[in-house]
């Protein structure tokens, strides 16, 4: 992204800033409000909490009210350079939406993940696809126009499977694999455990099993014919605790860059490098999985640290410009967008997605001129002051 100094203001009063829709909320809080109107309420449930008393998942987001930037002045900031290059792919800005299941079911006409990928195609702001959705990975990818998408690995037990999505990934053009390695079994989530329809949302977003011929394959009768045998399938399978020993098999599984993610410690980072991985994903789930925990920005530095070089995805709190600038300077080479994406969907569609990147970014390259950082390069650790709790 490379813009003129006012040319948002000048847009967003007088022409409209393109994709920022005037009905929508601009604020975070707004969003959620809105979301929560437009959802079912298992749905909003589902999406909106997390693990435990969700203390993790607040302090996820209140670790960024810890950092501020120091502004600098008289910087020529007029233009902003937030492109970035990742896994060989030229970006125009260093933000994705990060992988996220049940994206069908927060869309009115039940294709959230196609949603996401024509907000993909038209932001450049890369989708990491969930493999639990609702469209199947071939539907989705179809719809990324120029903008290159990643596919997310929830690896099953059964190795043929895995290996099966992986190629069909590849097959269908995605430019890499994130193996999220924080969910092998679904956390304590209170809210989910009170409605208990999870089950049944999950249900819905099978659409990658029941069209691969290997799970196809393990059934006595079709996914069509006998939906809760599939189903039931498909819920013995997921469960998989991966362990250091696999990593040689999953980096045998494709050529494609490959991410893992929910990383935390800077051992695991080592082993991860070690093992040939060609980059790390620092995140907890948005505080969906283990509650108690630290907000993952706190380790991010960690993270960066140990993976010398190595390209690290963050997520988990971000709700602003003002976050996604900060977790920069602390050293992510990019940086994942969750829940307020899916609100944005829930609110809009396709058009309410585009709304949300479209004022993340604006804002971050506003902070980006004001701040007097003008390239990605300046956002660096020497930019931030901690604040003391
Ligand atoms: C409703 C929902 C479903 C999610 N599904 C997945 C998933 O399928 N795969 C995955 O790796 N992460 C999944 N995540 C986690 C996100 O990728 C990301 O780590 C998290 O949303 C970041 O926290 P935040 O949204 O609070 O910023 C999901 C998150 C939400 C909110
Ligand atoms: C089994 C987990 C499914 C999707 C997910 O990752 C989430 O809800 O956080």
């Amino acid at each position: 992204m490379d813009r003129q100094f006012g040319d948002y203001q000048n847009e967003i009063y007088f022409n409209g800033l393109s994709g920022v829709l005037p009905e929508l909320p601009m604020s975070f809080a707004g969003l959620e409000r809105r979301a929560e109107a437009a959802l079912p309420p298992g749905v909003w449930s589902y999406v909106a909490g997390g693990a435990g008393d969700e203390y993790t998942q607040r302090a996820n987001v209140s670790a960024f009210e810890r950092w501020g930037l120091v502004p600098r002045m008289m910087a020529g900031t007029a233009r902003r350079d937030l492109s970035v290059e990742l896994f060989g792919l030229s970006l125009p800005s260093p933000v994705f939406m990060a992988p996220v299941g049940v994206l069908g079911l927060c869309a009115q006409d039940g294709h959230g993940d196609l949603a996401a990928a024509r907000a993909a195609a038209r932001t450049g702001v890369p989708m990491v696809a969930s493999t639990l959705s609702v469209d199947p990975m071939e539907e989705v990818a179809k719809e990324f126009g120029t903008t290159p998408g990643l596919f997310q690995l929830y690896t099953p037990a059964d190795r043929e499977l895995a290996a099966s999505l992986v190629h069909r990934a590849e097959a269908a053009g995605f430019r890499g694999i994130v193996v999220t390695l924080d969910t092998w079994v679904t956390g304590w989530r209170p809210r989910d455990l009170a409605t208990a329809n999870f089950p049944q949302l999950r249900g819905h977003c099978l659409a990658n099993y029941t069209s691969d011929p290997v799970f196809r394959s393990r059934l006595a009768q079709t996914p069509e014919e006998n939906p809760g045998a599939a189903v039931l399938h498909w819920a013995g399978v997921f469960p998989n605790p991966l362990g250091w020993d696999d990593l040689p098999w999953l980096r045998s599984l494709t050529g494609l860059p490959l991410i893992l993610k929910g990383l935390h410690h800077p051992e695991d980072v080592r082993r991860a490098k070690d093992g040939g991985v060609d980059g790390v994903y620092c995140s907890n789930h948005g505080g969906r999985q283990a509650n108690g925990g630290l907000p993952a920005l706190e380790a991010l530095p960690g993270v960066v640290e140990a993976a010398d070089g190595l390209p690290v995805l963050f997520d988990s709190g971000v709700r602003s410009g003002a976050d996604v600038v900060k977790a920069l300077a602390l050293g992510a080479t990019a940086v994942g967008i969750g829940r307020p994406y899916v609100y944005g969907l829930a609110a809009g569609g396709a058009d309410g997605i585009v709304h949300v990147l479209r004022s993340l970014l604006a804002e971050a390259d506003l902070i980006m001129a004001v701040d007097g950082y003008p390239a990605l390069a300046d956002l660096t650790p020497a930019a931030l002051r901690r604040r003391e709790a």
